[in-house]
């Protein structure tokens, strides 16, 4: 007996295409993107009294969000005529840029602060074959270097600054409805440049505007305490934070930002790195989710309301995991011990009755 399937996952170019401003004729250069799990977790389902789901993005080809607006970013690129495309990162957005941009035969030149970047990420774009170069400065300094050079030099941007990396970046927000047959009530998530809450609320209010779902989400967006402007209202000038991923101080789509906080009545919140590091360790072992630091902070922030009284009886949440746990191993591990686990090997024989006294069944 075979079992038939109707319909391969074709990438989110393909499969939402006419919902996305891209240039007609783009040839979609895809690593089959998208098309994420929705996790339900009975862990905070059974804290909230909610249907909570874990919208795992780390299931994405380089185990990001980003390459659903890469996929997009790098097909306008190559359509456009580019031979070379340029970011500034925190680690993901290279990793994606480079993946793409070997997948399109375009050069990919990669900005990253000197030091702060997961070596997962980093391994991942040198072997995607990008040059990159290490700043003597944080992210934000980063990004205002890749637009200078797209600007002097024939080399494209392909940051959420470009508005095309935010039209892939909705089709999450178009899965999330697909799934759950409406958009949630909540939806919870990180927040770093800031381009993805733009670009899940774009998607939820076209879907909302095409009748595709009944009502658009609470959007909650949380940023590590050491790098919360949003939550402030001012930059950070040295921002600072283990979620290396978020540690940005001034983002550049701010104002998109702050008007998916207004138009959906919602927030922005800071958590601490405990919070976050324990949020990651919580996910992972009660969900069998391994998201990378910063991925927890919308689970950190919906534990941290709780705690605050807040409530979500009785409805529906999204929460968006960012990225997976593989790509930053160390920070992982540091966390787990300082938590007061500790990380023990135990060596034996190659004999069962060793291993089981080893493990305590015996
Ligand atoms: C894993 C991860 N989570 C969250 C974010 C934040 O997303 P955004 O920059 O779109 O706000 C980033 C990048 O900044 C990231 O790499
Ligand atoms: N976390 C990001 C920061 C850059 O964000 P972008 O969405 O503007 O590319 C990264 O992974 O570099």
């Amino acid at each position: 007996m075979s079992i038939q399937r109707t319909h391969q996952w074709r990438g989110v170019i393909e499969e939402y295409r006419p919902l996305l401003q891209i240039p007609e004729g783009t040839v979609a250069i895809t690593l089959r993107e998208g098309g994420t799990p929705m996790v339900h977790s009975e862990w905070l389902s059974g804290l909230t009294g909610a249907e909570v789901w874990l919208k795992v993005e780390g299931d994405n080809p380089t185990g990001s969000f980003k390459d659903r607006g890469m996929t997009a970013a790098i097909s306008v690129a190559k359509h456009d005529g580019a031979q070379a495309v340029v970011c500034a990162s925190t680690g993901n957005t290279s990793a994606s840029m480079a993946a793409y941009a070997a997948k399109a035969g375009l050069k990919p030149l990669v900005l990253v602060p000197e030091g702060k970047i997961a070596a997962g990420k980093m391994a991942q774009a040198i072997l995607h074959g990008a040059q990159v170069i290490m700043v003597r400065g944080n992210f934000d300094d980063c990004l205002a270097m890749a637009k200078g050079l797209s600007w002097d030099y024939p080399v494209a941007l392909v940051n959420s600054v470009n508005p095309v990396r935010l039209e892939g970046q909705k089709t999450a927000a178009f899965e999330i409805v697909d799934f759950l047959g409406d958009a949630p009530d909540y939806h919870l998530l990180p927040v770093g440049n800031a381009g993805n809450i733009s670009a899940y609320w774009l998607g939820y209010t076209q879907y909302a505007d095409a009748g595709a779902a009944t009502k658009t989400p609470v959007m909650r967006g949380f940023q590590a305490a050491g790098a919360a402007p949003l939550v402030t209202g001012a930059p950070f000038p040295d921002p600072e934070t283990r979620a290396t991923a978020i540690r940005i101080g001034n983002p550049a789509s701010w104002k998109l930002a702050e008007a998916a906080r207004d138009e959906s009545g919602g927030s922005f919140a800071a958590v601490t790195d405990d919070q976050i590091l324990a949020a990651q360790r919580e996910l992972a072992a009660r969900d069998g989710v391994f998201v990378e630091p910063a991925s927890a902070a919308g689970v950190a922030g919906l534990l941290q309301e709780l705690a605050g009284g807040a409530s979500y009886r009785g409805s529906t949440v999204a929460i968006t995991v960012t990225g997976h746990g593989l790509k930053d191993t160390a920070t992982a591990l540091e966390g787990f011990a300082e938590s007061g686990h500790s990380i023990v090997d135990t060596v034996v024989d190659a004999d069962v009755t060793a291993a089981a006294e080893a493990a305590g069944l015996a």
